[in-house]
């Protein structure tokens, strides 16, 4: 059965005004709003609670650091109350349960955020990955990284949409799996490197596809994100 795969808008900018304008354009068909590093920073976390305002907001800031540090930092983020965080799973076991503790002990049960471990950026190749010294390709590290983040009690993962169908086969359907990397039929890949249509990511099993550029840099950002919305629900 395909499963209903929801879009993620990545608003990505320095610019609250511009945010603003993105966020009420994608609203009608974007299930959630994104907001990450380059936004909190220029930003700061008062403007990235504004933009989400009552739209549920994907809090991306790939929290990696030492259990203790990730810990506080998700006690400190908790007033924003987002829909989903993300860290990174190469953090570690130790790193990944200290979050989930922070998580159970920071919001209340009804609104604890899903906590998404980010295995393999979307922007890395085999090759890429081999000069960090992983030897066996993004497939195997995305699941390695899925396993363990599956044995911290995290929620969900991020990967590209090529790993989905093996994070299913492994992992079966309770995780989340939300993919970036996806690029529309003719749109500029730019920097991300493991690709796949938003049509594609959803038979292959995404939960949510993650969109940036090809909405916020299109001519008109909100038929750009409703074309998006129409191919997932065809
Ligand atoms: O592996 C990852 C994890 C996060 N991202 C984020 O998603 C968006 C993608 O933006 P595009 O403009 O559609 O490329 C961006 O905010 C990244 O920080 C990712 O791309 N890959």
């Amino acid at each position: 059965m395909k499963r209903k795969t929801g879009l993620i808008a990545a608003l990505d900018t320095q610019n609250a005004t511009t945010a603003q304008a993105w966020a009420q354009a994608v609203a009608p068909s974007a299930g959630a709003v994104k907001l990450g590093l380059e936004f909190a920073y220029a930003a700061g976390f008062q403007a990235v609670a504004d933009v989400a305002g009552a739209t549920p907001l994907f809090l991306d800031l790939k929290l990696h650091d030492i259990p203790n540090t990730v810990a506080a930092a998700i006690k400190s983020l908790s007033t924003l109350r987002p829909k989903m965080l993300t860290l990174h799973a190469s953090g570690g076991l130790a790193m990944m349960e200290a979050a989930r503790k922070a998580c159970d002990e920071a919001f209340p049960a009804d609104a604890r955020p899903a906590l998404l471990a980010v295995t393999v950026l979307t922007s890395l190749d085999d090759h890429a990955l081999e000069q960090t010294g992983v030897m066996d390709g993004a497939r195997a590290q995305v699941l390695r990284l899925g396993k363990l983040g599956m044995q911290a009690g995290i929620d969900g993962l991020v990967c590209s949409a090529h790993e989905l169908a093996p994070l299913r086969d492994t992992l079966g359907d309770a995780p989340l799996l939300v993919t970036p990397g996806i690029r529309p039929a003719g749109s500029q890949a730019g920097d991300q490197k493991r690709i796949m249509t938003p049509r594609q990511a959803s038979e292959a099993g995404a939960d949510w596809i993650v969109v940036g550029r090809p909405i916020t840099q299109a001519a008109d950002p909100a038929a750009a994100a409703a074309a998006i919305a129409a191919e997932l629900a065809a």
